[in-house]
């Protein structure tokens, strides 16, 4: 069975192998988490899986759990319940061979805005021990894959809100990631801008082979061809591929689906299609 057939079927990844195949295994599996601030429970028995060089759109109003799934993935915060796998490799195992595959994008924005775009790039490459000179040809390599490659010595003050955005995107691939985690990366931007980001990203998934978690509540940011989980409450109400996940609930789009499967008579604030 691929990783998609296992996602598609909603089978459990309960399996982790502890010598990872990392072709077979799923880019991220997500097994019976659940997470609890205190008493309020933001995430409950959670599960779900991104096959690789798959683009995964996470759907979920504000306070759905989102962030705090990428807090778990990421490390910020210790795993309560369940298992994290990241190409096979288990995120509180192994976090070394974990999260050297992964990239992030979170929702605050965290560049410098006194340097210029390259000067990012080289600050952030340092951190990850990146040399010099393989930082400056990872921040030319990235730039252009991002669109960027005009703007490498201006000052990010004097970006658009967009190219900011797309700085992020491109610091965030220069240790070439395999798995891509961007949470509302669009959130605040005018329909030009967020335009252009999803189709940067869905370009590293189709020409590059990255896979992709994209946390929205922007309803029209799923693509048909995406594979969709609905995150709900704390919740995931269902997964799948776009279409299969709209028909399965009874909608005729992803708007109407939602509400079914949420029980909302109206659209709730927030949502937009
Ligand atoms: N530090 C915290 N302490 C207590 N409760 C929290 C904390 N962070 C999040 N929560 C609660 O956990 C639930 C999930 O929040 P989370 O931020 O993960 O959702 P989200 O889907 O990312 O929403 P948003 O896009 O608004 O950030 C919410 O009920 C939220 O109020």
């Amino acid at each position: 069975m691929t990783a998609t057939d296992a996602f598609s079927s909603g089978q459990d990844t309960r399996d982790i192998p502890s010598r990872p195949d990392v072709m077979a295994a799923p880019a991220l599996s997500i097994d019976g988490v659940s997470h609890a601030y205190g008493a309020r429970r933001a995430l409950i028995d959670i599960g779900f899986s991104v096959a690789p060089a798959s683009f995964t759109a996470l759907l979920g109003l504000n306070g759905a759990g989102k962030s705090t799934l990428f807090s778990l993935i990421t490390r910020l915060f210790g795993i309560q319940h369940g298992r994290i796998g990241i190409f096979g490799h288990d995120v509180a195992r192994t976090p070394g061979e974990a999260l050297r595959l992964l990239g992030v994008v979170f929702q605050p924005r965290t560049l410098d805005l006194d340097l210029s775009v390259t000067q990012n790039l080289l600050y952030h490459a340092a951190l990850h021990g990146i040399g010099r000179r393989d930082a400056r040809g990872r921040s030319h390599e990235v730039l252009a894959r991002i669109g960027l490659a005009d703007r490498a010595g201006s000052k990010v003050r004097d970006l658009s809100g967009g190219q900011m955005r797309r700085l992020e995107i491109a610091r965030a691939l220069l240790h070439r990631p395999r798995l891509l985690l961007l949470d509302e990366a669009t959130v605040g931007l005018d329909v030009k801008a967020r335009a252009d980001i999803l189709t940067h990203v869905r370009e590293l998934v189709a020409e590059q082979g990255i896979s992709v978690l994209w946390a929205t509540h922007l309803f029209d940011e799923i693509g048909a061809s995406d594979d969709l989980v609905v995150l709900h409450q704390g919740r995931v109400l269902a997964k799948g591929e776009a279409p299969r996940v709209i028909a399965d609930a009874g909608g005729s789009d992803i708007n109407t689906a939602f509400m079914r499967l949420t029980g909302s008579a109206e659209p709730s604030a927030g949502a937009t299609s």
